[in-house]
């Protein structure tokens, strides 16, 4: 319904190959992509299932990929990452993480990307760009190369509170909680 009411799209398409998700989405006035099963397994990655739609319907040239799995999807979001796609080759939602990161290189522990002798403060780094997966905007041309992004790419940055990412029963406790924890005016 979030993206519905951006207003900001021709055409809504949800692509699956499972009954009741179809039926779902038809009640909420999706129109409906029967996604083959060899493209909706498990490990298909969301660029496949791309690339099988826009095989199917020849006249899109840009779109933007939704993941259901970011529940917390806003409109601000939506208009941001259109406004800033008129000007980019794809927009995708991102936040920024603080985490100091370390990688193990040879049997060795060292800092990812921070100096040990100055470990940076949040307050003096603008932090990594995480991407959230709540969407991407993106182009045929770029999937037709085997991309999502290129180096034309701008982001729209998530609150940490509407990034969260269902990925896992632990995620899903938590969206229930934000969900049930929110004001009706925040939705
Ligand atoms: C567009 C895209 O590449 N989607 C991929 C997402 C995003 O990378 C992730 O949501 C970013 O946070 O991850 C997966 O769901 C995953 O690894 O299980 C596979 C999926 O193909």
């Amino acid at each position: 319904m979030t993206i519905k009411n951006s207003t900001c799209f021709q055409h809504i398409w949800v692509s699956t190959d499972d009954k009741r998700i179809a039926i779902e989405a038809q009640k909420y006035g999706a129109t409906v992509h029967r996604r083959p099963e060899k493209f909706a397994r498990d490990d298909t990655p969301s660029l496949h299932a791309i690339s099988e739609f826009l095989d199917v319907h020849r006249s899109i040239q840009d779109f933007a990929l939704f993941q259901c799995t970011s529940v917390f999807l806003k409109t601000k979001y939506i208009q941001e990452a259109v406004r800033k796609f008129e000007s980019h080759d794809c927009v995708f939602a991102a936040k920024r993480s603080h985490y100091l990161r370390w990688k193990v290189v040879d049997g060795e522990l060292m800092p990812a990307e921070f100096n040990l002798s100055a470990r940076p403060r949040r307050q003096d780094w603008q932090g990594d760009i995480v991407e959230t997966g709540m969407f991407y905007f993106s182009r045929r041309k770029l999937v037709d190369s085997g991309l999502l992004q290129n180096s034309r790419c701008s982001i729209v940055e998530i609150a940490a509170k509407d990034s969260l990412e269902i990925d896992s029963s632990y995620d899903l406790t938590l969206a229930k909680y934000i969900l049930s924890s929110e004001t009706k005016s925040e939705l």
